[in-house]
């Protein structure tokens, strides 16, 4: 699906016009931690309904791609734009970005469906009812237990499920394969073209192959990727 914008000014410059109609937009982001070089002038555009996989071997810089994304990671030089901005840790940023990382926080005390229900009750129009989010996410027989007594596969389904219950346009997901066996893994790339078809866009970082079969695959130390 295309952003072209119609109303794009005429006599735009090709890398304005770029960034006015990318939802995501990188240029020549290097991020140094510890010293080294982790990315280096990467750039990325990404288009509204497109599905990117960032691929690439074990501390190639995936997450911390995803984090520039959601705006949790300062950058050493070069520009990030979502949605034509910088990313903000602020309310209106996060209305439109859900974002799945590696390090998930439970409320103590709240059973499975009670986050769902949480999630639904905060945001005015959720994509999907919470009782729907546990049968799609195969959690009914767990929807009354507490996260922590979950196993991981299940747990990684609730944040899968919390994540694609509260509306959103963009999904950054960092390793949503992770703890989920094949059968599980196969529908998620359904549930991500179902997001895009309804007009959001998805990056996220992953090793599963097939996975990332149903995305454009980029690399965080392959130059462009635009
Ligand atoms: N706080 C930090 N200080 C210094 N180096 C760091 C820090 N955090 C991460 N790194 C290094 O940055 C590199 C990129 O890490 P990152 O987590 O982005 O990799 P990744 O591609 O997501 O890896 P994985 O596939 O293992 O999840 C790694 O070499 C890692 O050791």
């Amino acid at each position: 699906m295309s952003a072209r914008n119609p109303c794009a000014p005429a006599g735009i410059s090709g890398y304005a016009r770029t960034v006015q109609d990318s939802i995501i937009s990188i240029d020549r982001l290097t991020v140094e931690l510890g010293g080294n070089p982790v990315l280096r002038d990467m750039r990325l555009t990404v288009s509204q309904g497109e599905i990117v996989a960032v691929i690439g071997p074990n501390g190639c810089g995936k997450s911390t791609l995803l984090r520039c994304l959601a705006g949790l990671q300062p950058v050493t030089s070069g520009e990030v734009l979502v949605f034509g901005r910088p990313p903000a840790d602020d309310t209106a940023f996060w209305r439109r970005v859900s974002l799945l990382g590696d390090d998930p926080a439970w409320y103590p005390g709240l059973t499975a469906r009670e986050h769902l229900e949480l999630m639904s009750t905060v945001h005015a129009r959720p994509r999907m009812a919470v009782e729907a989010a546990l049968e799609v996410f195969a959690l009914v027989e767990r929807a009354d237990a507490p996260p922590l007594n979950l196993s991981t596969g299940q747990r990684q389904r609730l944040c899968l499920a919390a994540a694609l219950l509260r509306p959103s346009s963009l999904l950054l997901l960092d390793e949503p394969e992770r703890g989920l066996d094949v059968g599980f893994r196969a529908r998620l790339a359904g549930l991500l073209h179902e997001y895009t078809a309804e007009g959001g866009t998805v990056v996220l970082a992953t090793h599963d192959q097939d996975l990332a079969s149903h995305a454009r695959q980029v690399s965080p130390s392959g130059a462009t990727a635009a």
